[in-house]
């Protein structure tokens, strides 16, 4: 049932008695000058009013991209500056058409302004990754987002899977939705191919070479996720997304012009600056196993504001099901012994699905969880 917005706020207890679980109407919820408690966070996780700027390097990727060697050594270069850091980069010169980022984020407008009964069409299923969410209230009882997402799997194996997303978009939300699909394919897609050049970058600056990674990660199964963040009358009470460390291999992100990404370095929340022309890339969990821990997944959240929606498009880079995650013969020594067990992508999926809501412990929680239950 959708949260009681015009009258007192509801007792979770009462929810929790009840069959149906909460549902997140953001077209009532965004305006309700209160905050109902299982959206309140505590004080130690409430966003801090002002934070600083994150200085992360912009990396121009048109030389590497163009074939020429001493940009790839100065891109590589600085991929593995930030890597060591924080795990967070912007790129620049990506070579994604405009037109196409532009394009998914007026579907992205398109979709997530429909009414909740016709979003629910593509209701995210207990336990699955992939479907509409409406701030998860089904899935937690505190803590709970201040968003709506909608996840769908992209196959890179188009030989195998030429249609995934049209086709499950199609199938969950009618034939009309085969443009929202076509784009969204040209997206992942392009998304994908980016993906692949920046592994080449992290393979050549952890010194295993360019095609290392890159062939890890060929024929990858992806998740894209789009983010939608309604207006809150009481933002710094609650967040958008909560503190954590993505699971996945490698995150692109963009972010609209609103702003709200903030990346926790040097013991401080620093916030993203929107910019239209950069993609937000970030390395998860899996890469840092991948990297044996020379590479660390980043802390980041999401924080919402009284007055605009925000919105973000998130490609979470996964390789394909069989794959081992194991770190190169080259990256494990005496002095560098393997930090985290062998493990493939649905197996670490299925435990943030199932059994942990993912934060900044999820790898430490699953290696323990795995020694436990394997
Ligand atoms: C594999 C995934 C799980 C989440 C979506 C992708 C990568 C990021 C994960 C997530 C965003 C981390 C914070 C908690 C979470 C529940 C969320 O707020 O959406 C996570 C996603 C999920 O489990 O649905
Ligand atoms: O919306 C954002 O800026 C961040 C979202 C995020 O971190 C995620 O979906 O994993
Ligand atoms: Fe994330």
């Amino acid at each position: 049932m959708a949260i009681d917005c015009m009258h007192s706020m509801p007792h979770p207890l009462k929810h929790q008695q009840e069959e149906s679980p909460l549902v997140f109407d953001a077209s009532l919820l965004s305006h309700q000058p209160n905050v109902p408690s299982q959206f309140i966070w505590p004080d130690h996780e409430k966003p801090a009013i002002h934070v600083p700027e994150l200085h992360a390097p912009f990396i121009d990727l048109g030389g590497f991209l163009s074939g020429d060697p001493l940009a790839t050594m100065e891109a590589s270069r600085l991929v593995g500056e930030a890597c060591r850091k924080h795990g967070f980069f912007l790129v620049v010169n990506h070579g994604i058409d405009s037109n196409l980022i532009t394009d998914a984020h007026s579907l992205m407008d398109h979709f997530f302004e429909l009414p909740l009964s016709q979003k629910q069409r593509a209701q995210r299923k207990t336990g699955e990754h992939c479907g509409y969410a409406s701030s998860f209230t089904s899935r937690f009882s505190s803590k709970l987002p201040w968003k709506e997402t909608l996840s769908f799997q992209y196959s890179a194996d188009t030989r195998n899977s030429p249609n995934l997303v049209k086709d499950y978009l199609c199938s969950k939300m009618g034939k009309e939705f085969e443009q929202f699909g076509k784009v969204y394919e040209k997206y992942c897609e392009a998304m994908s191919n980016l993906s692949l050049g920046i592994m080449e970058l992290l393979g050549m600056s952890l010194g295993v070479g360019k095609s290392y990674f890159r062939e890890f990660f060929e024929e990858n199964n992806s998740i894209m996720r789009l983010n939608y963040y309604p207006p809150c009358q009481k933002p710094d009470l609650t967040l958008g997304t909560g503190p954590h460390c993505d699971p996945t291999s490698l995150t692109i992100l963009h972010q609209d012009q609103v702003g709200g990404l903030q990346v926790f370095v040097d013991n401080q929340w620093h916030s993203v600056t929107p910019n239209f022309n950069a993609f937000v890339v970030n390395i998860g969990d899996t890469f840092m196993a991948l990297s044996n821990g020379r590479y660390k997944s980043c802390l980041h959240r999401a924080v919402v504001n009284s007055k605009k929606t925000r919105k973000s498009l998130a490609f979470f880079l996964c390789p394909k099901s069989d794959k081992v995650v194991t770190p190169p013969c080259e990256l494990v020594d005496n002095l560098n012994s393997r930090l985290y067990p062998d493990f493939t992508w649905p197996m670490l999926l299925e435990f943030t699905q199932k059994h942990y809501r993912a934060d900044m412990r999820t790898l430490d929680e699953f290696t323990n969880w795995l020694q436990q239950n394997h």
